[in-house]
């Protein structure tokens, strides 16, 4: 079968990932072998009270709960690296007080994780579910369904990094943007978990010369309903018209929903934040550190367009050492700033004291791109 993808073209590793991504979203087990022997992974989002009797019995009282360091520390533990709970029984009242409730603390000693552990939580975050697992170590003679998905573990070390620049252009066609005129859409395919990715070029940029980019994660709330809790939809119009009335430039409209968390989580934190917790806070009850982003697929799709060198429009100083890091020639970068409401003014603040955003309050009132 192996050699039946290759043949085919396809990376064998990375078709085995894929896979494995593809049954945790959809709360499959997946089992992962390593030096360490074989373990049967479950993220803990949809083990309901019939699965916690099942995996019960096959884990005879040698299952844990593996969190990612974010969690431990909301659980008052001052964890630096992920650990696991030992779980006598699958008893799922107490694994969501410990993976979920933002009001826990932790209740036994927290064991330090192990290789096994940390690719069942990079499982779970390529698969943009919850970081919270149970990992149940499989013996010699529990016997386990063929149709169970089985990865290497030191493939899913790797994906990323090999996953991350494989980008393929699948499609591309004029669009009209109301107050952009001409446009048009470029859509790639590859990165984590082969979304598809989509580069707007507004007006006709010269790529020979320095080309305005932004990079935009894609936020549902934001840019389609004009929510007032980010600065999202402003930074999106903004860009595109402040480029159809300049020289041109290329928008990534990047599937990094929730800076990289997913819809879900990100609706998770929302209602966090709803009661009190701070942008990165509400994260961080979840087990995010500050950001799930990467930059490198953007990067590859720039290139692929042939650009080379770039006049980066952004409030955010990881996307410009990315951009440098991956080989582009970041020649400025320029301030992208919406509008100042009631609702997202802590949220920019927030952004600006714990991430290090390039927000100047004084200038909020305007929504074109500026250089500080
Ligand atoms: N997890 C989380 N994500 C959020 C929240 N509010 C907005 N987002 C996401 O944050 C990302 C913001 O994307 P961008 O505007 O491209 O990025 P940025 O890091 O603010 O950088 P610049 O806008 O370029 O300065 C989007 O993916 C949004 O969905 C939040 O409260 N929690
Ligand atoms: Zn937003």
């Amino acid at each position: 079968m192996t050699e039946l993808l290759t043949n085919l073209g396809d990376a064998p590793d990375q078709v085995m990932v894929e896979r494995a991504i593809a049954e945790f979203r959809n709360a499959r087990p997946v089992m992962i072998k390593g030096a360490y022997g074989s373990v049967l992974v479950i993220g803990i989002e949809d083990i309901g009270l019939r699965q916690a009797a099942y995996l019960d019995a096959l884990a005879q009282g040698a299952a844990r709960l593996v969190l990612p360091a974010a969690r431990l520390r909301t659980l008052g533990l001052d964890s630096r690296k992920a650990g696991y709970f030992p779980l006598i029984s699958i008893d799922i009242a107490r694994i969501a007080l410990l993976a979920v409730n933002p009001e826990a603390k932790a209740d036994t000693p927290v064991e330090a994780a192990g290789e096994a552990d940390e690719n069942a939580l990079e499982l779970a975050r390529l698969s943009l579910v919850l970081p919270a697992v149970l990992v149940l170590p499989l013996n010699e003679q529990t016997v386990i369904a063929d149709d169970v998905v089985t990865i290497e573990s030191d493939l899913l070390h790797k994906y990323r990094k090999t996953a991350m620049t494989k980008a393929r252009l699948i499609s591309r066609a004029p669009v009209p943007l109301d107050k952009a005129g001409k446009s048009e859409f470029v859509v790639f395919r590859g990165g984590e978990g082969m979304r598809d990715q989509v580069a707007i070029i507004v007006g006709e940029p010269d790529l020979s010369q320095p080309v305005y980019v932004r990079l935009h994660s894609a936020c549902l709330t934001g840019d389609l309903f004009g929510s007032l809790k980010c600065d999202c939809g402003d930074q999106l119009r903004a860009t595109v018209q402040w480029m159809a009335e300049n020289e041109g430039g290329i928008l990534l409209y990047l599937d990094q929903e929730g800076r990289g968390n997913g819809i879900a989580n990100k609706i998770r934190a929302y209602r966090l934040q709803a009661e009190g917790y701070d942008t990165y806070a509400a994260d961080e009850v979840l087990g995010f550190d500050l950001d799930q982003r990467h930059f490198e697929f953007a990067a590859e799709m720039l290139k692929q367009l042939g650009v080379s060198k770039v006049r980066i429009l952004t409030n955010n100083p990881v996307k410009i050492e990315a951009l440098q890091k991956s080989g582009l020639d970041v020649v400025s970068d320029e301030r992208v700033l919406g509008r100042l409401t009631d609702e997202n003014k802590s949220y920019l603040a927030t952004k600006r004291d714990k991430a290090g955003h390039l927000l100047d309050y004084d200038s909020f009132a305007t929504c074109a791109p500026r250089k500080d």
